[in-house]
């Protein structure tokens, strides 16, 4: 799909839809919960199905519909193959690879897109160390059989926290007990700290110091009363940078403190200079003198696409710091955040572990190539703000992976959107 956005100033307000990341563990747990529940989702993305997808097929009952995912849960004790899907959603792969083989089932992989480049190794070499048997690897196909088994793991903290979070999902189930070891900085740390959460909802212990997690064996599931995902943040961010870099723009939905280490986004724009206003679970962003700014990422990957948007706005450098792993997501999101700028008449540039943007206040427009990546088509589009010409995005249907409303709320704040097949 070819977008082609005519720029105008945008206004208004957005209900931020549900965390991907939080729905995706919500469903996990509910999946391995002790009785049926359900969770109030309005908008399902692609991830989101692929989660659905592969924790029907490992035996649980899922109905979505009505703005609501109903979930009986999997029995444990079902046996045989299971073919997982996965899709693009590199969470629900590293999810569901410890957890089928903790519930002792041969697990066939289909992998889409990019997703079988995307690393694995470490968590399979530890797996494999306790009782997986893996075959296929580096192809769509991966074949996981073997029944998981308790002990020491021991993995980097610097390629997926989403390793950290599949174990933890899958240890509690054991028969003995495990340790997590991280054998560096935790990056992406949020995220695990997320996952923390979503197992202390339903009763999972885990205990938490600088370089371990301990998880006891044959922990149950308990189901609380009430499922809420939080509103998301990683999304939320693009509404927001854009309203930093010139529209006043709002979300509603957002939870403060949340469980996502994303919503450090309102700090972010804050020390860039923007003017952000909180009311109860609405953030505001509007423009104001940007500051050149240094900026970590390494605990906040998913935020870069729309800070690039932030920094083109600012006259002057903003260095995007901690950026190595974010050439291992839906696309090499160093190569493809600095093309995306570039083909707007921006100036961004790699420079070691950092992406060096020299904004100056305004961009020109032109063609963004989403690159099969969901924020870089929404970094096009909320980059128009900045713009005096069009920006036509192409692949633009890759929004869908986490956010399949994109467009239709960037009209609802005035933007003109032109689609073609
Ligand atoms: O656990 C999660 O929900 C996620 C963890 C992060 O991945 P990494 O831990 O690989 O950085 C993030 O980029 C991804 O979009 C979602
Ligand atoms: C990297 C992302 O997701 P995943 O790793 O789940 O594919 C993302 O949503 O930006």
């Amino acid at each position: 799909m070819i977008v082609t956005i005519t720029p105008r100033k945008l206004s208004g307000t957005i209900a931020a839809i549900p965390s991907k990341s939080h729905v995706h563990r919500l469903l996990i747990c509910a999946a391995l919960g002790n009785r049926p529940a359900t969770l109030p989702c309005r908008v399902v993305s692609q991830d989101i199905e692929a989660t659905v997808r592969c924790l029907r097929a490992l035996g649980a009952g899922i109905a979505v519909g009505g703005s609501v995912i109903a979930v009986t849960p999997l029995d444990r004790n079902a046996s045989g193959a299971a073919e997982l899907d996965p899709g693009e959603s590199g969470s629900t792969y590293r999810f569901m690879t410890p957890l089928a083989a903790a519930l002792g089932r041969k697990a066939r992989f289909t992998l889409r897109g990019k997703l079988s480049s995307r690393p694995m190794d470490d968590l399979w070499n530890e797996m494999e160390r306790h009782g997986a048997v893996i075959t296929g690897k580096g192809t769509d196909h991966p074949v996981v059989e073997g029944r998981l088994t308790a002990g020491r793991y021991r993995l980097p903290g610097a390629v997926s926290s989403q390793f950290f979070t599949g174990l933890l999902f899958a240890l509690p189930l054991l028969e003995g007990n495990s340790r997590v070891l991280i054998a560096d900085r935790l990056e992406s740390a949020g995220y695990v700290d997320m996952t923390l959460a979503a197992l202390a909802a339903f009763g999972i212990a885990v205990g938490r110091s600088a370089d371990r997690f301990s998880v006891s064996g044959a922990q149950r599931y308990v189901t609380p009363a009430k499922l809420r995902a939080e509103g998301d943040w990683s999304n939320a961010a693009f509404w927001l940078c854009a309203g930093a870099a010139g529209a006043k723009l709002a979300v509603t939905g957002l939870t403060r403190p949340s469980l996502q280490g994303d919503s450090v986004v309102a700090e972010l724009l804050r020390r860039m200079g923007a003017e952000i206003s909180i009311a109860g679970d609405s953030i505001a962003a509007a423009p104001a003198k940007l500051r050149e700014t240094c900026i970590d990422v390494g605990d906040t990957p998913d935020l870069v696409p729309a800070l690039a948007v932030a920094a083109a706005a600012v006259k002057g450098r903003t260095a995007i710091a901690n950026v190595g792993r974010l050439r291992l997501k839906e696309s090499d999101r160093v190569a493809s955040v600095c093309g995306a700028l570039n083909a707007l008449g921006g100036h961004a540039v790699p420079d070691g572990n950092c992406i060096l943007i020299d904004g100056c206040g305004s961009l020109r427009g032109g063609i963004v190539d989403a690159c099969g990546d969901h924020r870089i088509a929404m970094l096009g589009a909320a980059a128009s703000v900045l713009c005096s010409e069009t920006v036509t995005i192409t692949g633009a249907e890759a929004v869908d992976k986490s956010y399949p409303g994109f467009f239709d709320d960037f009209a609802a704040l005035g933007g003109v959107v032109r689609t073609e097949a």
